[in-house]
């Protein structure tokens, strides 16, 4: 579904990280481990097409949903507006409501980003992942500002999406509650 082969990246005079490999099948779920300024964030961008990588290439067989740490919700952003601008842009058909409800997005959907909780505005970005059905999710940091409830909604989602055959590469900072295929340390 995704391979990755050699990677490395200079950041300054700096070596990030250098002869970094990755297979991604289906079902899969990879956890990429590391210190703060690792690399993880980088590597996962590299593999979602958004960094040049300065060695190695990355073999993408399918497409992916790229959530990073920073939401992307601009301030005025309601959720609900939020799901409906990329149900447009991907032309997907999901049901934004069902979707909302899902999440526990159902009280907040019509309140503007810049009012709505950490926690709420990363349930809206991981929303996204069910706008449109992609196998491979790169997902940075996922589980940053959720509460226990939203932690396991978001195992729910990768359990079910890795049963269906997807697959889910994921930066983490302690214990991920995945039982992950791979781990992988920067
Ligand atoms: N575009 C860039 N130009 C220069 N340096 C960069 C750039 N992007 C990232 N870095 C540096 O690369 C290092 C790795 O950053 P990265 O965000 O990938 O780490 P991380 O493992 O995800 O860290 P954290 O756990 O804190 O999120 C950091 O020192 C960062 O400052």
């Amino acid at each position: 579904m995704l391979s990755a082969e050699n990677l490395g990246i200079l950041r300054g005079e700096r070596v990030l990280f250098e002869g970094v490999s990755l297979e991604v099948r289906r079902g899969d779920a990879v956890l990429l481990r590391g210190a703060n300024g690792a690399g993880k964030t980088t590597l996962l961008r590299i593999l979602a097409g958004l960094t040049r990588t300065d060695s190695g290439h990355v073999t993408r067989g399918a497409a992916h949903h790229w959530i990073g740490h920073r939401e992307g919700l601009k301030p005025h952003e309601t959720p609900r507006a939020h799901l409906a601008l990329w149900a447009k842009a991907w032309g997907a058909e999901a049901d934004t409501n069902t979707i909302l409800g899902d999440m526990g997005l159902s009280r907040p959907a019509d309140v503007a980003a810049r009012y709505l909780s950490a926690g709420q505005r990363r349930r809206t970005a991981l929303a996204r992942l069910m706008l449109d059905i992609r196998p491979v999710w790169l997902l940075d940091e996922p589980f940053t500002a959720l509460d226990a409830e939203g932690r396991e909604r978001v195992l729910a989602m990768v359990h079910k999406h890795r049963q269906n055959g997807g697959a889910v590469v994921a930066a983490v900072h302690g214990d991920s509650g995945f039982v992950a295929s791979q781990e992988m340390v920067l």
